[in-house]
């Protein structure tokens, strides 16, 4: 991060003065560390292959100064090469509002009026002074420039940021030359094609958790006497969507065996609030050289590793458990389709099915990719289901629209599924109680929610709108031209200018694209998952998020069990409201709601 910063004041700043400041720092933090660790007795010479804490902390440091002498050297000459060649525009840097010292502030107070002034201002690429650094915004189409183009990679800004990378890679043993490829490939071969034969366990899960969670949740708040006790105060409606959305992923990745042990619960839901803590992501003011010390002290101790152990400790029981049953289905030699049924499909059995494909170690290892996995999947899903549920409260006339819908397409299947039924009898044809029980017939099926197109609509519409408008952190691993001629710089950090995009961009989204309107793509093609430069939740390009898939099935499930229950959701305190329908880096609140229920 310091290198970052001092990288990209160049041509402004006396660069020998700071590029060497940063050696000197860290050989002092070294040397210091060293000098203290003799004095406590820790800095010992160990026999070879055994690894000391200082003896690792110094390699860590040299590694560092290493890495920083590189970066200097290549940005001198880079920098050093440009008189020869012909100056390309510079990069324009926005003005400070009178009196602020860096457009924080200006962009926390209202982030699509800050940035059309911007845009107004300095075109569609320009620089800010913000969350400690000098970044390059990019707007409009230079923002697929940034997501398409390879030199500028959103992973090694958050390393450059936070060293994430070497903090994941302590909790897996296998596969870790290729980031997020593993992870990418289970989602592609085996959660998104299954996600239809996930349906019912993720409802259940769902279920569940909301029917439980809802009752602990209001347990020592009050009810409303004027409406006969259908009104109740969730003070902390968050934790509600928490358990659902761990429930019902902790299913879906380790099975109902294992995501029924309470600490694998909590594993899927607190994992992201530790790893948060870690990075120190709750708060943006917080010194680097805190974020960095905090950093180096979890290596030692990271809260995720226990996580991990935890997973695998309540696997190995459940692992067992299936082993015997295949192999007294195999004594009892079971026709293969009785064995396939009897089968559990979770995440966790598809790992171990291919587990010399994958190349994995051991059950922790696996479990290590499972923590990964949830650290993408888990917050995200909550974060945007739970926004759902605040714009439900904030445009109240959606509730009874959403409910409608849902009503009118389970009628429709079970029409459908009962005429289905009625024709084959007719024919004389067996129905097969599998696919036509008229238990399931108002199942929450994935093709039921296809067919809810309202609900479609609304949820791309939230995500367009509460999206933070500044976003996608991503570094430029080497000089890059930009099609107007713009240079980015070695080690520059760049965000991409949602509002461009998002909100003032009537072309793609139709008339006043600054508005809430919830039913905005009823009719079009554009669904929740349909990524492109004009809708940005998920990314795009190469390391689109995969994961869209199930997250927009999970959050739907949510939203339509939600809107199934209760007819009317308010904010407690209505002021509120305003503040949570934006995202905000670092913003935990979490309004209290009111639900009133259907029965
Ligand atoms: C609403 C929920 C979610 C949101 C908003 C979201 C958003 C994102 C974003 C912005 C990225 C980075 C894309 C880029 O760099 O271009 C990403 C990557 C990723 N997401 Fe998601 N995500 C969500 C849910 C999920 C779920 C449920 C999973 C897993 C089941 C998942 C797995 C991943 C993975 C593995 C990557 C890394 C892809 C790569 O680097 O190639 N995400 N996600």
């Amino acid at each position: 991060m310091i290198g970052v910063l001092y990288v990209n004041t160049l041509p402004t700043v006396p660069v020998d003065a700071f590029s060497l400041l940063v050696p000197i720092l860290l050989a002092l933090v070294s040397v210091t560390y060293i000098a203290f660790s003799k004095m406590l007795g820790t800095h010992h010479s160990y026999p070879q292959g055994e690894q000391s804490l200082s003896k690792t902390c110094f390699d860590v440091l040299v590694n560092i100064l290493d890495q920083q002498r590189k970066k200097i050297a290549i940005s001198l000459s880079n920098y050093n090469t440009q008189p020869n060649k012909s100056r390309p525009p510079p990069i324009p840097m926005v003005s400070l509002r009178p009196g602020d010292r860096t457009h924080d502030k200006e962009y926390h107070e209202n982030q699509d009026k800050f940035l059309t002034r911007c845009l107004a201002e300095a075109g569609p690429v320009f620089k800010l002074s913000m969350h400690h650094l000098q970044i390059i915004v990019v707007s409009d189409e230079y923002i697929r420039e940034m997501f398409l183009n390879e030199n500028f990679s959103n992973v090694d800004a958050l390393n450059e940021l936070m060293g994430v990378k070497t903090f994941l890679h302590m909790l897996i043993k296998s596969g870790k030359n290729n980031d997020a490829r593993i992870q990418n490939s289970i989602i592609l071969e085996h959660l998104t094609p299954n996600l239809g034969k996930y349906q019912a366990e993720m409802v259940g899960a769902l279920e569940s958790a909301l029917v439980k969670e809802f009752r602990l949740s209001t347990e020592k708040v009050y009810e409303k006497e004027s409406q006969g006790g259908k009104e109740r105060l969730v003070m902390n409606p968050v934790a509600i969507f928490e358990s659902m959305v761990g429930k019902s992923t902790s299913t879906v990745f380790m099975g109902a065996e294992v995501a029924n042990n309470p600490e694998v619960l909590e594993t899927f839901v607190m994992s992201m609030h530790d790893f948060a803590n870690v990075m120190g992501l709750n708060d943006l003011d917080l010194p680097f050289w805190r974020r960095w010390l905090n950093l180096k002290l979890n290596y030692f101790n990271n809260p995720l590793k226990r996580r991990v152990q935890i997973l695998a400790k309540a696997a190995t029981p459940v692992i067992l458990e299936r082993r015997q049953r295949e192999a007294r289905l195999i004594n009892e030699s079971a026709d293969a389709p009785e064995f396939l049924k009897q089968r559990p499909h979770d995440i966790l059995q598809k790992m171990l099915d291919r587990f010399d494909e994958y190349g994995f170690i051991d059950l922790e290892d696996i479990c290590g990719h499972i923590m990964l996995l949830i650290l993408t999947s888990v917050h995200t899903t909550i974060d945007a289901s739970t926004a759902m549920v605040y714009y439900l409260a904030a445009y109240p006339e959606t509730i009874p629209v959403l409910h409608r819908e849902q009503v009118q397409v389970l009628d429709a299947i079970q029409q459908e599924r009962q005429q289905e039924r009625s024709s084959r009898l007719e024919k004389g044809l067996e129905v097969n109680v599998d696919l036509l029980d008229p238990a399931h017939d108002r199942d929450l099926t994935s093709a039921a929610l296809k067919r809810m197109i309202h609900l479609e609509s609304f949820q791309r519409e939230v995500l367009r709108c509460r999206t933070e408008a500044l976003t996608h952190f991503h570094m430029a691993r080497k000089e890059t031209l930009l099609s107007n001629g713009m240079v980015i710089p070695t080690y520059s950090m760049m965000l991409a200018n949602l509002t461009s995009t998002h909100a003032n961009n009537s072309a793609a989204h139709g008339p006043n694209p600054g508005e809430f309107q919830p039913w905005r793509y009823v009719g079009t093609h554009k669904t929740m998952t349909k990524v492109g430069v004009d809708y940005l939740p998920f990314g795009m390009g190469k390391h689109v998020c995969p994961g869209r898939f199930m997250a927009s099935q999970q959050s739907k499930t949510l939203v339509s069990l939600i809107v199934s229950k209760f007819e009317k959701i308010a904010f407690h305190d209505p002021s509120q409201a305003a503040h949570v329908l934006r995202t905000q880096y670092g913003d935990v609140s979490k309004p209290a709601l009111v639900f009133t229920s259907r029965e």
